[in-house]
């Protein structure tokens, strides 16, 4: 039998629905997506790390979840080796799932991670209310109540990051990926792309290893909890070797350029969010999932906004103005969603190539 479960938000705004997945209460940063599709790529995405995920999406679940499949020992088909979000809120969720590739149903997946759903919610009504007032804090609510908790104050990168260096691939570019919480699709892309991959900690001392290009990853919470990578950073900066960010890389990279960041009233998480080129007329269409961006204003002279935000005009990338150091805060690997930008990846190995020619 179908258990009532409460989401409860922290203006004292209570929703009744029904429970799938584990029955057990959770607190979180309740967050929206529009994104239509691609619940098994969002779920696994350590930048849900302490959000409790509502999908605007009206059906949700019909697919089920695929099995796992190893790629050079990591996944090929999830953007990390659990789930990562605190919650899930949505709809009408689908008992019945069919798809070739599925393994299980969504509910009993959340289950065996002990991450509680609830359906049943009217998830575009909640969504308004969160786009009025922005993010907020929550809870999911089955038995046993539990405190609000704010993730924003934990370091989230820490608990998500590994501890160990690992190396992939054997490829002519030797690139170090700082894993802040990386999404596997973008290891997935520099395999595909002739690369040495060494994937280091958060935290690890990359300065003092032999490689051609950086890269730093996407990652959860507040920018300003990575101290460690923002100084490693600052002295990478200070070379010229190629550095590409992505989403908490590019906030990270902004930080270390000795800019701000700051907390969108309610963030940028779908599947269409349109960016343009800066200078150009040339608009793309991209993946987005970040609560926070950089604050170009209060950037250096060096540095300039590379991408802009077509729906409230944020920064979506920046770069500096003569070395190669470029990111964006949108996902050019995408998973899920459009991958018309990674050619991003190509440009930066680009950069990569040229900066060997010319060492
Ligand atoms: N996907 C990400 O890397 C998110 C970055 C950061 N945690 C934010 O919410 O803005």
């Amino acid at each position: 039998m179908t258990q009532t479960v409460k989401l409860i938000l922290e203006d004292g705004t209570e929703i009744q629905g029904k429970s799938f997945g584990a029955f057990t209460s959770a607190a979180g940063e309740v967050v929206f997506s529009t994104a239509m599709t691609g619940y098994p790529e969002n779920l696994t995405d350590p930048s849900f790390a302490g959000q409790i995920l509502v999908l605007t999406y009206p059906m949700v679940g019909n697919y089920g979840v695929p099995g796992e499949d190893l790629y050079e020992s990591i996944s090929k088909i999830f953007e990390s080796d659990k789930i990562h979000i605190a919650g899930l809120v949505v709809n009408y969720y689908s008992e019945e799932h069919s798809h070739w590739h599925a393994a299980k149903s969504l509910g009993d997946w959340l289950a065996e991670y002990n991450i509680p759903g609830i359906f049943d919610v009217d998830t575009r009504l909640l969504t308004k209310k969160l786009r009025e007032k922005g993010a907020m804090l929550g809870k999911i609510v089955a038995e046993e109540d539990v405190p609000l908790h704010d993730p924003n104050q934990d370091n989230l990168v820490a608990q998500v990051s590994p501890t160990e260096v690992k190396h992939y691939g054997s490829g002519k570019n030797k690139i170090v990926l700082v894993d802040c919480g990386t999404k596997t699709n973008i290891i997935r892309c520099f395999l595909e792309r002739d690369v040495e991959l060494i994937r280091v900690p958060w935290d690890y001392d990359f300065t003092t290893l032999d490689y051609d290009g950086l890269f730093l990853s996407n990652g959860p919470g507040d920018p300003k909890m990575c101290e460690p990578t923002i100084s490693n950073l600052q002295k990478a900066l200070q070379q010229d070797k190629p550095i590409f960010g992505i989403c908490l890389g590019s906030q990270l990279m902004g930080l270390a350029a000795g800019g701000d960041t700051f907390k969108l009233k309610y963030g940028h998480r779908s599947h269409n969010q349109p960016v343009k080129l800066t200078g150009t007329q040339r608009s793309y269409i991209t993946s987005q999932n970040h609560g926070f961006a950089v604050d170009t204003d209060t950037l250096p002279a060096e540095w300039t906004m590379l991408f802009e935000n077509l729906n409230d005009g944020t920064c979506e990338g920046i770069k500096h103005v003569s070395k190669p150091f470029f990111s964006t805060q949108f996902h050019p690997e995408a998973a899920g969603g459009p991958q018309d930008t990674e050619f991003m990846f190509d440009d930066f190995l680009k950069a990569v190539e040229e900066y060997k020619e010319g060492k």
